[in-house]
């Protein structure tokens, strides 16, 4: 007996792999890689890279690659359409150390395109925040800015994002990212066992419209992180620092194909 014809597109089956909606119309992800050899990363990007946005080279890890493996893996994220560039902190060692303009020559001399501008670990006074900003973006960078600290138990105000999210706009940035670490825990909007500060969503829904909440990254590593955002903001929500391995299982939650989301 023949094997019945089964039409699988009412279940999304998306044969030609590639995302079947428009850039705005999809959420962003951005993954953290702490350090995938080469081999994984290709392997990474032929599986998921048509869900993924960008990928972060975590922390300072940037400047362990050799020149020639960091070009490559630019030049396969490139192909793969997913923008590569390095974590926040690199560029915040880069200011305490008075070396911003090196900084950003490396990176262009490396090849990449887009800058994190950050002020996770280092006091940033507002005026240069902004100063910096304009420079990434006048030395021809796109910039994702941050917002939020790296200390444990750091938490960061409405206000304060209201206000960074639509300055860094203005001078320049393309993505304001909420800070939530690679471990979503005792930071950000996240307690210690990882839940979300449900009443500072709230609040971000209350004060700041849609069409600048949009801009907003949201750093979310844990599963049931991934998972409340999308319950608190839909399927479309802008995230972070989501483990490499995690790229598919992410698309899944967005699209309603897994138990957690299913009805969304
Ligand atoms: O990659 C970085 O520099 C850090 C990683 S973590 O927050 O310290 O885990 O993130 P960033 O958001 O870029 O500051």
């Amino acid at each position: 007996m023949k094997n019945p014809q089964i039409n699988l597109n009412p279940l999304l089956f998306n044969p030609s792999g590639e995302r079947d909606c428009k850039l705005e119309e999809h959420g962003i992800t951005m993954l953290i890689d702490t350090g995938n050899g080469l081999a994984l990363f290709d392997d990474l990007l032929q599986l998921a890279g048509q869900y993924v946005d960008f990928i972060k080279l975590g922390f300072g890890t940037t400047v362990l690659y050799s020149k020639e493996l960091l070009e490559k893996k630019l030049q396969l994220a490139k192909k793969a359409n997913v923008k590569l560039y390095p974590g926040g902190t690199l560029f915040e060692i880069a200011l305490h150390k008075g070396v911003v303009k090196e900084y950003f020559d490396f990176l262009q001399n490396v090849g990449f395109d887009y800058i994190e501008i950050s002020e996770g670990t280092i006091d940033l006074p507002f005026r240069r925040r902004q100063m910096m900003i304009k420079e990434a973006v006048a030395n021809g960078f796109t910039v994702i800015s941050e917002c939020g600290k790296k200390e444990e138990g750091s938490s960061c105000e409405v206000k304060d994002l209201e206000r960074m999210l639509y300055s860094d706009l203005e001078c320049g940035a393309s993505y304001v990212i909420v800070e939530g670490r690679e471990s979503g825990e005792n930071v950000g909007i996240y307690n210690n066992k990882g839940n979300i500060d449900i009443d500072f969503l709230e609040e971000v829904k209350e004060t700041i419209p849609n069409d600048m909440r949009r801009f907003l990254i949201w750093e979310a590593p844990q599963k049931k992180q991934q998972i409340g955002l999308i319950h608190f903001w839909g399927r479309n929500v802008n995230m972070g620092n989501i483990q490499c391995k995690d790229a598919f299982s992410l698309e899944c939650l967005r699209r309603g194909l897994r138990f957690d989301t299913f009805s969304e």
